[in-house]
This record gives C-alpha cells, structure tokens and sequence, in this order.
C-alpha cells in the first residue's frame, strides 16, 4: 500500500579522513503525500542523491528523523524498509533470464509460484515484456533492461519506489517514451514515487511536486507550473526554464501588485506567491523568454542584436537599457520578424512577470 514519506529536520554531513565536514544535506523538512509523485531536483552536489539514499536507508542519518506513514523507519535498515530503488545502472543480475530478475525479490519473500505468477503477469503485461522473458539482460536494449528494472520494482508493490536518475543511461528519444511510461504506471498503480533527476524537463514532466534543492538545503517545494510561475528566488528561476532579470527596487506596494522602478523604466507586477517585500528593496524581476512581446508600437526602445528562425519559434536577442534580454516568439509564420541591428520596442506580457529578492 502507497505510504506517505515525512522528512524532519533530516542532516547529513561526511567528514573525511582530514577531518573536513561536507554538509551534504543540511535540515530539511518535507512531506510527500501517499500516491504522489516527488522529484528531488537540482544541479550537481546539492544533496538529492544523499537525500534518496537516506530515504531508501542506505545512508545514516547524522540528524532528524524519516517517516514512511505514521512508522519512524530512521532504525530499520534497507532491507526491511517498505521502499524498492530504481537505479541508472539497472543493476540486473546478469546471469539470469527477464523472468527471473523480476521474481527475485518474490521468490527471497518465498511466495508461491502461483501468487509469484500473480503478480508478476499483471506487470509484465503492463510493461510488454512478456516477449523478453526468457532472455538474458545482455541480450535486451538499454530500454528494455530499464523496463526490467522498473518491473523487478514494481512486483515487490512497495509503499514507497524510489528512483536514483533512472533514464540517464538512455538515449534523448527513450528517456521521453520511458519517462512517459513510469508516469503512467505509477498513477495507475497509485505509488508512492521520489526521483532523483538533474533535468529539469523530466522533472516537470513527472511530478506533482518537485522539490528544488540547492547546496544541501531546499529552495522551494511546488507543482511543476508554482516553481516555473511563481519562483520564490533567483536560483530558482534560473535552475527551471530561462529567465531574463531586470534588477530594481520596490517603489510602492498594494494588496497583490508591486511596482518597481529598474534603471530605464517602471513596472507593476502582480505578485501572488507568499514572498513579501518592502519599500526600498532591491528586487529582480523575472521576464521569461515568452513574456516579451518585440515590436515597433512601444515606447521602451531596444535593438535586435540576434535573430534565428528556429521553425517552431523565433529565438531573439535584444539590447535593452545595458540588459541582454533573451526573447522567444512563438508561431513566428505570419508574424513580422526582425534582424540583428533592427530597432525595434520591448513590451513585457504583465502575467508573465515575477519578481523575486535580488539575491
Ligand atoms: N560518501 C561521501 N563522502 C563524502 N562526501 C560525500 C559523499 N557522498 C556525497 N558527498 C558529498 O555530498 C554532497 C552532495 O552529494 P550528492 O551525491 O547527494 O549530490 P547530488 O545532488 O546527488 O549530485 P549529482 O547530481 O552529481 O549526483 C556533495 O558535495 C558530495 O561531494
């Protein structure tokens, strides 16, 4: 059964023969609802490898507690933990066929062939392995060794499947088709689901929560669409889709609005996210690629210093008040496109704008 995960105060800090301290995971506190989807999300070093490892009980704790539902699993080790692990490697056992790789688990339980078979048809059947079984791991694709994987899991029905960047190992177009596929499995079954991954775009296409992490400690925790609408700081607008940032300070404030006076102009910005600021401070202002609207009607004057046609968009870069801003115009058939050295006016799409403290 689905269990829910509670991370309090959880540390962990390495010290090395040197008797230097790395922090590699520094008090977090998180709560990952049963059936949810959670992916631990950051650049290289920031604790999200750690932070599985302790989950799954393959790493101690230096401080605080995890829970799996209400049971304080901080003293059971991983092999008694009600969670399975997805690794990137696969790690199946070479010498034996599809069909056996996915039973160990149920066989070291010692279940009959007949509820072994109960559960392992079902998945297989899901996961379209049934083809495969009789064969060895090394005479399946990347692919479908990582099917294998992600089936041997799935049988053991854990109430928690964590997943350390399983589709790393695969090719761009597979990663998509698989990472589709865990999605899909996982909300059919109602799984518990934590993954660690560094791309951003699996992320938001996973999760019902990504968690961003950054230097051992989280940024923010959001739907894919919070974090990407509504970032609470500069790292995280940065880490998740392309952001521009017009710096200012807070001229004036009302209810949900903020207006913040930047070098060349003054801009109001809705603001519905539970960061507050006061009058004075240096903030930054996120423009995403999309949120800039390039033409002649305004008056904030630019300069088109490149300009590619990419199909699908037109990617621009334009000259603003000493700011390189990077622009993207959708469906740019039919619409007037510029060229380098054209001058040209920024508008900025008011729901698009954020602003976020300046460091
Ligand atoms: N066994 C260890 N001994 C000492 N330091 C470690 C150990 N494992 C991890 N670290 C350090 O802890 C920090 C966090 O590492 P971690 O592997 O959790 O990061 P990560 O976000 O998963 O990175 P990556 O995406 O590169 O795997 C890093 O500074 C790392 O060097």
């Amino acid at each position: 059964m689905a269990k829910s995960v509670k991370l309090e105060n959880v540390t962990k800090t390495f010290t090395d023969d040197q008797r230097k301290s790395t922090h590699a995971v520094d008090h977090i506190n998180l709560h990952i609802k049963e059936g949810q989807f959670t992916t631990l999300l950051g650049p290289s070093g920031c604790g999200k490898t750690t932070t599985l490892r302790m989950i799954a009980g393959f790493e101690d704790l230096s401080e605080g507690n995890i829970f799996f539902g209400d049971e304080n699993v901080k003293q059971i080790p991983a092999n008694k933990r009600d969670c399975t692990m997805v690794f990137q490697s696969y790690a199946l056992f070479p010498h034996m066929t599809v069909y056996d790789n996915i039973c160990y688990g149920l066989r070291l339980k010692k279940l009959s062939k007949q509820e072994i078979d109960k559960r392992v048809t079902p998945i297989m059947d899901i996961m379209n392995l049934h083809v495969n079984a009789n064969r060895m791991p090394n005479q399946l694709s990347g692919g479908q060794q990582q099917r294998v994987a992600l089936a041997r899991a799935l049988v053991m029905e854990p109430g928690v499947l964590l997943f350390d960047e399983p589709l790393s190992n695969l090719d761009a177009k597979l990663r998509i088709t698989m990472r589709d596929e865990i999605r899909r499995i996982q909300k059919k079954l109602g799984i518990t689901a934590v993954y660690v991954t560094h791309d951003q775009s699996e992320a938001m296409s996973l999760s019902d929560q990504i968690v961003v992490m950054n230097a051992g400690k989280i940024e923010q925790v959001g739907t894919p669409m919070e974090i990407y609408q509504q970032p609470t700081s500069k790292f995280v607008s940065d880490f998740i889709g392309t952001a521009n940032f017009l710096d200012g300070k807070v001229e004036s404030q009302s209810d949900d609005m903020l207006t913040v006076q930047t070098k060349d102009t003054k801009l109001d910005v809705y603001q519905d996210n539970a960061l507050s600021f006061r009058e004075g401070q240096p903030v930054s202002i996120v423009v995403r690629p999309e949120a800039i609207i390039i033409d002649e009607q305004g008056t904030e004057k630019a300069k088109v210093t490149k300009s590619v046609f990419m199909g699908h968009i037109q990617e621009y870069e334009v000259e603003y008040g000493g700011v390189s801003l990077y622009a993207i115009v959708a469906d740019p058939g039919g619409k007037k496109t510029y060229s380098a050295g054209d001058e040209v006016s920024v508008r900025f799409s008011q729901q698009s704008l954020h602003v976020v403290p300046a460091s």
